[in-house]
């Protein structure tokens, strides 16, 4: 299969992470602002690495005679305290320790608040609860009495006010956290990555990480600049260590001699405030120069969890001839007074390797819900309600109704077992390139090293018929069309060789001139690499050009089964025939078709039967 691609010449690709972060470091320096509070916060911190380096006093060093001068006497650049300590070397040195404490508020904060908001929101449950809870109590406490209470019972200790004062500012980093990652842990190629074979901690960390970034850097650097501004008003209220030269004590001596020597309460004051806003204008650029990225419309996602699942340690294999095998499978979703809606009933059908299997339907037939459950992809909500599924011998669900564990499905899904969505679109993250998103599982799954992984995508590419692959590889998914991203979706989905691929209406989004392209393109991947295929699809033409063998449902049920050509040219049951007809028609998708039953058949009630082919 890498002929083709091999004969292509690989270029060096940028990686995404480093093209993203030329780009947020370019639109920075163009803010004249974000500029601005960079450069005040570099000298900021030079002068917290080097201020005892280059400090021409000693910063604690008494000097009696010449207290209390003005700035430029006796060799003292900015005058000197009421002890006659030089206030330009205590001010330098007391950078690097309201630097510090302010990085350890920070460091405590994040610590804390992204971890736990990281769980909540993506898992949900019991986790959020308990979570929330707590947050919720350490918002509703006063946070300057709770310093004051630690600086009393403690000790004047910077370090220990400001990690307490991470501790409380760790549910503000909670609750966005939580937040974001409520936005996007539905979106499609969330759901995309997990049916690609990656693991929940590798989700989190690259899709789910990558959007909570940017309003997590500018919480933390709010946080930074009010850690200095608590840790200057605690040591103005006289809770600071005298002897360790920091601004607020620098400030608290300032307002101590404010009418004789008014000035020394300026320089602390300037270097606060300059700090402070610094953190919180950089802050805000930061979240400009990300937000300036491409972004793309994202649509709106079905919920696609994993359901609850028993796990079964050990993988009793089941005897099997067939590659899949569906047994009597039910689905429900258990409603409000202890009833179950069943969407699916009594579903049973099998596919050998190297066939495709045509599941078709009009809306709401519960064709989603059958490939679903094969998937390990059901909604939370929904129940297995009966039946068994087995793949190559593997119970993915036994006959007694236990379900194999998500860690198995991922071992299974993304190596074995591929899947085709409806959307192409929302099935690609939109802030990372069609390559990386196509690598990352290469890697990750099949552990290729990256440079394999690179030139093989490329093969992939090249194999589903896209021209121009290097360009291809480094466009972001809104750069694409969607005939394109589902070309690069079915790359994605074949990269593993899988023995089973499903494919869930996978022309259905697209242009009708770009249908024919994609089928014609799965017609030639399933015979090169001999898979077998479920096809979901609303339209009997798809089942004629592609399946062998077709399962015809109705409300959740198998009305009709068999090989392709004999249900076309004699199909037994009224609704195939309707679903027939309606294609010969050519009927528009979503047109709802009464048919009237044969005069001799079904009671007065069920004398019209509508039919809406989505
Ligand atoms: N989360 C849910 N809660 C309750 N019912 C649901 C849920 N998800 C799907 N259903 C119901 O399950 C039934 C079958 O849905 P399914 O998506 O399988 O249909 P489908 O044949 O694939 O239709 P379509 O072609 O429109 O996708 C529908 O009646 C639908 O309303």
């Amino acid at each position: 299969m890498t002929e083709t691609g091999a004969k292509e010449s690989i270029v060096p690709i940028e990686t995404p992470d480093q093209a993203a972060r030329s780009g947020v470091f370019k639109r920075l320096l163009k803010n004249p602002l974000g500029l601005v509070a960079m450069i005040i916060l570099l000298i900021v911190i030079l002068a917290g690495i080097f201020g005892p380096l280059i400090a021409p006093f000693d910063p604690n060093k008494a000097d009696l005679v010449n207290a209390l001068t003005g700035p430029g006497t006796a060799g003292h650049l900015l005058g000197t305290d009421s002890a006659g300590r030089d206030v330009f070397s205590r001010l330098l040195v007391g950078a690097q320790s309201t630097l510090l404490a302010a990085a350890l508020a920070a460091i405590v904060a994040v610590a804390i608040g992204l971890p736990t908001g990281l769980m909540a929101g993506y898992f949900g449950g019991w986790f959020d609860s308990v979570a929330s809870w707590c947050t919720n109590v350490l918002m509703s406490l006063p946070a300057i009495i709770i310093l004051l209470a630690a600086s009393a019972a403690l000790g004047r200790s910077v370090w220990i006010s400001m990690t307490v004062f991470g501790i409380l500012m760790s549910p503000g980093i909670f609750r966005l956290t939580r937040t974001s990652v409520q936005a996007v842990r539905n979106e499609l190629y969330v759901d995309a990555a997990r049916v690609a074979g990656l693991s929940t901690a590798s989700i989190i960390g690259r899709h789910i990480l990558f959007v909570v970034r940017a309003p997590l850097i500018i919480q933390t650097s709010i946080v930074c600049g009010i850690a200095i501004a608590i840790q200057a008003a605690l040591e103005f209220l006289g809770l600071g260590d005298p002897l360790t030269p920091t601004w607020g004590v620098m400030l608290n001596e300032g307002f101590i001699n404010i009418y004789s020597s008014p000035i020394l309460a300026v320089w602390p004051g300037v270097a606060i405030s300059l700090t402070v806003g610094s953190f919180v204008v950089l802050g805000n650029a930061l979240r400009d120069a990300l937000e300036d990225s491409p972004k793309v419309k994202r649509a709106k996602s079905i919920k696609l969890t994993p359901p609850k699942t028993e796990s079964i340690t050990a993988v009793e294999l089941a005897a099997s001839d067939h590659l899949l095998t569906v047994s009597r499978l039910g689905v429900g979703y258990p409603q409000e007074g202890g009833t179950t809606k069943t969407v699916v009933s009594d579903v049973s059908f099998h596919l050998d390797r190297g066939e495709v299997l045509g599941i078709v339907g009009e809306s709401g037939s519960g064709k989603s819900q059958t490939a679903f459950s094969i998937l390990g992809l059901l909604p939370a909500e929904a129940e297995i309600t009966g039946g068994s599924i087995t793949f190559d011998g593997i119970p993915l669900v036994s006959a007694e109704g236990r379900q194999l564990s998500q860690g198995r499905l991922s071992e299974l899904r993304g190596k074995r077992i591929a899947y085709i969505p409806q959307e192409p679109m929302s099935n690609l993250d939109p802030n990372f390139t069609i390559g990386y998103q196509l690598v990352r599982p290469l890697t990750r799954v099949l552990g290729l090293s990256k440079e394999d992984a690179q030139k093989r995508a490329l093969e992939l590419l090249t194999i589903v018929g896209i021209t121009n692959p290097q360009r291809t590889f480094n466009a972001y998914p809104h750069e694409v069309s969607g005939g394109m991203a589902q070309r690069v979706l079915i790359a994605g989905a074949v990269s593993c060789n899988p023995d089973l691929l499903i494919a869930d209406e996978p022309t259905t989004a697209l242009d009708v001139t770009v249908q024919a392209e994609v089928l014609d393109l799965l017609r030639d991947l399933q015979a090169r690499f001999n898979m077998g295929v479920v096809l979901v699809t609303h339209n009997f033409g798809v089942v004629a050009d592609l399946c062998d063998r077709v399962v015809v449902m109705q409300n959740g049920r198998v009305v009709e089964s068999g090989d392709v050509r004999t249900i076309l040219r004699s199909p037994q049951e009224r609704y195939t025939q309707t679903l027939l007809s309606a294609m010969l028609e050519g009927k528009t998708p979503m047109s709802l078709l009464t048919v009237a039953p044969p005069a001799s058949d079904t009671p007065a009630s069920d004398s019209a039967v509508k039919v809406g082919l989505s």
